[in-house]
């Protein structure tokens, strides 16, 4: 497979159509060098200077890579789970905590494998996980997880979850599964001196992410804030899921979910946010002065019934908004372009048709990156990553479309063609190069059966 190099130029032309997340006209094509978007060409326009190659993309729509900001890898094993297929948040994790704590770094890494493979399919170039289970012997869980991302050659925000609070102390998880707090933060000191990189083309970003107000404790809350401002790092955790969520932070902590948030030291623009769905306007407007952003996880939250997200709202106020797929525990699937559509629908079934598919698509793209603080991606123009998705419209589902870039939600797009991470091609021709898809599925259904059988 020919792969651009930082001397060569080349050239995405006249592609079918494209959508940029901006008010750039991208008609006449893309040109990418050294990694990064160098030109964007309105229709008609042709690159100032030659380039060395040329892809025809007449058949293809053009969009930013799309930007997953929330998910939990590991639950691909769990997907689809009959004593959780109707369950509501808390027993479903009840129930799901025990099998997960069974956890072997192999499984973690066909996992993971799988979750991203299926989200590079989809034409996400960009993932964060929330990782929060380290059994014995898997403590070295995002370790496992990084060598996954750079094989496939995506980029991730590997988040550094954690437990603290068991049943025993009144939380939700098996006491089993709840970890030291010394023991987590020095974790994440290691993780963040070991792999955290900066700069606009970081492969891989590590954050913190205590998991949820029912499974940490306030203290470790306030120490991964504390952390996360000297190490210079991002935080991430479950906020206002479920009313049972809201219900128990007034018991435990006599407090609503984002009062609970900004006393521990969250409510930054250092922070984003899985779910955001139980808020009223004050704390909407609250969230928005502090730039604390969301991972509206649609299909997560119809699945489970966990309520709408009032995303309009919520962007109204300047809440920075991105789209996660979530675990597959709760979708079941690890697919953005398919997450996108979700978006779409659930939005309008709140605001009215006119929620529109460039808005939607603006959220799983520029939104995410802003939610994940990589301004650099997620949109198509000079000087952006140039990571990019290619989907063609050859299937019958599009069969008599005539929008191209509507098609890809309306019609329901759910894989991508071509697949470019910082000029590398990652998926041609609608396959991973390298990675024996066959041979994934096989092993990961088997560690899948394994695991639910104890
Ligand atoms: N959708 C999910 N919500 C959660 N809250 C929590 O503490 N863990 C989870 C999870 O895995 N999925």
């Amino acid at each position: 497979m020919k792969q651009s190099t930082p001397d060569r130029r080349l050239w995405l032309k006249n592609p079918l159509a494209a959508f940029t997340a901006n008010d750039l006209d991208a008609g006449g094509g893309v040109v990418l060098a050294g990694g990064l978007i160098a030109e964007v060409l309105a229709a008609g326009q042709s690159p100032a200077t030659p380039c060395e190659e040329v892809f025809d993309a007449g058949r293809h729509v053009i969009t930013p890579g799309l930007v997953n900001t929330h998910h939990h890898f590991y639950q691909t094993l769990t997907r689809a789970w009959a004593p959780v297929a109707n369950a509501e948040l808390f027993p479903w994790l009840k129930t799901l905590y025990p099998v997960w704590a069974r956890l072997t770094p192999k499984d973690l890494r066909l996992a993971t494998t799988a979750a991203l493979a299926e989200l590079l399919l989809s034409g996400c170039t960009t993932a964060a996980d929330h990782h929060y289970l380290f059994p014995h012997g898997l403590e070295d869980a995002i370790d496992i997880q990084v060598e996954a991302v750079r094989e496939l050659g995506m980029r991730a925000t590997l988040t550094r979850g954690s437990m603290s609070l068991g049943e025993h102390d009144g939380g939700l998880p098996p006491q089993s599964t709840v970890q030291d707090p010394d023991v987590i933060l020095a974790d994440s000191e290691r993780l963040v001196a070991a792999y955290h990189e900066r700069g606009d083309d970081a492969v891989i970003q590590i954050a913190l992410a205590p998991c949820s107000p029912f499974s940490v404790t306030r203290e470790l809350m306030v120490e991964s804030a504390a952390l996360a401002e000297k190490l210079d790092v991002r935080l991430h955790t479950h906020l206002a899921e479920t009313l049972d969520e809201e219900d128990f932070c007034r018991e435990k902590f006599g407090l609503r979910t984002v009062d609970y948030l900004e006393s521990v030291g969250w409510l930054t623009d250092r922070t984003w946010l899985g779910h955001g769905i139980h808020f009223d306007d004050a704390e909407i407007a609250r969230l928005g002065a502090a730039g604390t952003g969301i991972a509206h996880c649609p299909s997560s939250n119809m699945r489970l019934a966990s309520g709408t997200a009032r995303i309009l709202d919520l962007e109204a106020a300047g809440v920075p908004v991105g789209l996660g797929v979530d675990g597959s525990a709760s979708n079941d699937a690890s697919n953005m372009i398919q997450e996108a559509r979700q978006a779409l629908y659930l939005q309008r079934l709140r605001y009215g048709a006119g929620v529109s598919v460039e808005r939607a698509l603006g959220w799983a793209t520029r939104g995410s990156a802003r939610v994940l603080g990589r301004e650099s991606l997620g949109e198509i123009a000079p000087g952006r990553q140039a990571d990019l998705a290619l989907f063609t419209l050859d299937e019958l589902r599009f069969s008599g479309s005539h929008d191209p870039v509507a098609a890809l939600l309306l019609c329901g797009a759910d894989r991508a063609d071509r697949v470019m991470v910082g000029g590398q091609w990652r998926v041609v021709d609608g396959r991973i190069p390298g990675l024996d898809l066959g041979a994934l599925i096989a092993e990961h259904s088997s560690a899948a059966r394994r695991l639910v059988n104890g």
